[in-house]
């Protein structure tokens, strides 16, 4: 049986891997970060890729599809598209892509390239994320974009035929639009042949790609004179890593990954020499509780520590702080999310601590709740998860799970997101796009029909769809163009009618980042305090709208912001988010109205969007359980939201996050009779009045 470490009993004790503790190996030496060209040039030679060059080259040239595998470091993704480019593959107007799956490694590849390139960010290196577009539509030919946008630029473009080469990078890690680019890559092909593709991928994963690819029997050989690229992908294994990597693991179980991590830091930071920590958590909250234990350390040990967080929703600015050179005789800690897990390069990390969970999506039709749950990672992950230290130099890594677990019991790879996740979204996509069987789409990875069902389902109901599944016009049409969730945009749309669209337009804004509170440590009780002071008994959407008249009140004061615990950069943002969206909004023939204080409407506009997520709370019930109406599962408000303990009769909540309940976050009140009214498909009257009564 398996022995726990009890926190505060005895410190992880980590053994070093079986194979001599060597993950990785190089035959380069170690190198200090370069500053100016010459010393950059030195590092790019230096990578395991650069000996490869004429070979990508002369696959790319010959091959429709290339599929390049490479062990993480080696420079697929900050090299491949400079040799394409030296190579005129961005001649002539035309342009090179090379996709992500995160915001954060775009710009951090983005700006390394340019580095590289030695060229301003924005001009011939450039990068698109999600309301941010830094590139010029004259100057730009490389450009690094998430999977998301490219797909986005379908529906302007639908060959994408600006570009000449597209590197679809990270193809392993199956995100959801990954795998959706990936079938309409495949498609575009046979309309562009001159088209090339590069998929970049870990081993395990590059059969599979392959035999997607090459599936088709119309995709084989060349064109009947023998012309063209070859149709079936090449695959190409670049040998070589990084630098080395020390991995230990835990010698038995651990019980708290978090008091084991912050144990580990501590113990890196006596015992090791100089040199950066990314320690990899599941979440704000393990992030939050770890940085509290390091604060409170006792003995002192945390003395010359600099730690500092890393999530999707950090401001830009603090952001900036991770990638900051680390000041002289101090030792950063970055504690993260598994965002840092591919494609980062964090230069002064020499020491990964990895806890081997992470947060992920599980969506589940039959209830049709999507849930962020911490499971447990895959082998692939955890290499990921080494892989950012022996960047620059060589590194250490600690598991804190132990090495049997590792060999024996986690799984090589993930589930593929699009097996995991709602399909709302990318239904509308491909519907937007022309494709009307979807479920006889070309998916790298087959979706559940019964999730596809549920989407079709939620997308009639919003009326995004019509009798034969085609989108209607114009509310399907208007719909998929707004680059938001279509439960977010159906919110947007309806608010045209209820004469509450100024209002709507800033709460979706709100809603598209994580948070806008300013949660520091040790201040949860001034936080709770600020809350108070905008809270409304409609709810947490409500609540934003008044924060956001305040914002704008006090002239959009950063000290404003910082007395009243909100993130001034957050609320910076959403006035970005917000301008965008009043242009999409202008441009899809919504009136720009204010209601002023008639919350009703805004409710109402709420509940056209979110319907499908009504509860109501439960008659007898004295902790505050809700029940879904479709799905008659068990929920709780957020102890985050303005309604907690407050726990009106009939809400609508925005999202679903698990710990040891199914907790609503962003909560708002609703009357039941708008239900049937806003989807009487959805909710027959029939279904609701019981429940009326009861
Ligand atoms: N910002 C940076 N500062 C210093 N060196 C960097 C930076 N970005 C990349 N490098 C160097 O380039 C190497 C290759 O990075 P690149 O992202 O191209 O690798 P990769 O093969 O795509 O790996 P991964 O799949 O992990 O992203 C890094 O290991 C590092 O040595």
């Amino acid at each position: 049986m398996s022995k726990f470490w009890k926190p505060g009993t005895e410190k992880p004790r980590f053994v070093e891997d079986e194979e001599g503790g060597v993950l990785f190996y190089t035959s380069a030496s170690s190198s200090s970060s370069g500053h100016g060209y010459a010393s950059v040039e030195r590092q790019r030679q230096r990578l395991p890729v650069f000996k490869y060059r004429t070979a990508i080259l002369y696959l790319v040239e010959t091959h429709a599809t290339t599929i390049v595998v490479g062990e993480t470091g080696s420079g697929k993704t900050t090299q491949i598209p400079q040799f394409l480019k030296e190579a005129g593959w961005a001649d002539s107007g035309r342009m090179i892509a090379c996709t992500q799956p995160r915001r954060l490694a775009v710009q951090s590849v983005a700006s390394r390239v340019g580095e590289e390139m030695g060229v301003k960010l924005g001009e011939e290196v450039g990068y698109t994320i999600r309301f941010e577009d830094i590139t010029d539509a004259e100057l730009t030919r490389i450009k690094f974009l998430t999977d998301g946008v490219l797909l986005r630029e379908m529906m302007d473009d639908p060959l994408l035929s600006k570009y000449s080469v597209i590197m679809v990078d990270e193809a392993h890690e199956r995100s959801l639009s990954t795998d959706i680019l990936l079938g309409l890559l495949k498609k575009i092909q046979r309309r562009r042949p001159e088209l090339r593709l590069i998929i970049s991928s870990a081993t395990i994963e590059a059969k599979s790609m392959a035999a997607f690819f090459n599936s088709s029997r119309r995709l084989q050989g060349r064109d009947a004179e023998g012309h063209g690229p070859r149709k079936e992908p090449a695959i190409l294994s670049v040998e070589g890593r990084g630098f080395n990597v020390q991995t230990s693991y835990v010698e038995d179980p651990v019980s708290d990954y978090i008091r084991a991590a912050v144990s580990t830091i501590l113990s890196i930071h006596d015992k090791e020499p100089m040199g950066d920590i990314l320690v990899f958590l599941t979440g704000k909250d393990d992030i939050d509780a770890a940085m509290q234990l390091l604060a409170e350390d006792s003995h002192h040990k945390n003395q010359g520590l600099i730690v500092l967080p890393l999530y999707s929703g950090l401001p830009r600015a603090d952001q900036d702080l991770v990638f900051s050179p680390t000041p002289r005789g101090k030792r950063k800690v970055i504690i993260s999310t598994n965002i840092a897990e591919t494609s980062l390069t964090l230069e002064g990390v020499v020491y990964v601590v990895d806890c081997g969970f992470s947060k992920q999506r599980f969506y589940n039709p039959i209830t049709d709740i999507e849930n962020l749950v911490v499971a447990p990672i895959s082998r692939a992950s955890a290499r990921q998860r080494a892989g950012r230290a022996g960047r620059v130099r060589p590194g250490k890594c600690y598991r804190l799970y132990t090495e049997e677990y590792y060999v024996n019991e986690m799984s090589s790879d993930g589930v593929p997101e699009i097996q995991r996740s709602n399909l709302v979204s990318c239904v509308i996509q491909l519907k937007s796009l022309g494709i009307d069987n979807i479920l006889g789409f070309d998916w790298p990875a087959s979706p559940s029909p019964e999730a596809l069902i549920r989407a079709l389902e939620v997308l009639y109901s919003l009326g995004v769809i019509d009798d034969d599944a085609k989108l209607t016009s114009p509310t399907g049409f208007q719909i998929a163009e707004i680059p938001l969730d279509p439960m977010v945009s159906k919110m947007i749309l309806a608010s045209n009618d209820l004469g509450c669209s100024e209002e709507v337009i800033t709460i979706a804004a709100v809603l598209s980042l994580q948070s806008i509170w300013y949660s520091g440590r040790g201040s949860e009780k001034e936080l709770d305090e600020a809350k108070l002071r905008f809270a409304a008994a409609e709810g947490d959407h409500v609540t934003f709208l008044n924060v956001y008249r305040g914002y704008v009140e006090s002239n959009k004061s950063s000290s404003w912001c910082h007395r009243n615990h909100i993130n001034y950069h957050a609320m910076k943002k959403v006035d970005d988010v917000r301008k965008q969206l009043r242009r999409i909004a202008q441009r899809l023939g919504i009136a720009l109205k204010s209601c002023d204080h008639d919350m009703q409407a805004v409710r109402k506009a709420v509940t056209a969007g979110f319907f499908s997520n009504a509860c109501r709370v439960e008659a007898f019930s004295h902790n505050g359980a809700y029940k879904t109406i479709r799905g008659s599962q068990e929920v709780y408000i957020h102890p985050s939201s303005v309604l907690f303990r407050v726990n009106p009769k009939w809400v609508i909540y925005h999202s679903i996050v698990s710990t040891e309940r199914q907790y609503m976050r962003n909560v708002i009140t609703i009357e039941p009779s708008w239900l049937p009214e806003a989807a009487p498909h959805f909710y027959h009257r029939q279904q609701l009045d019981p429940r009326l009564h009861s």
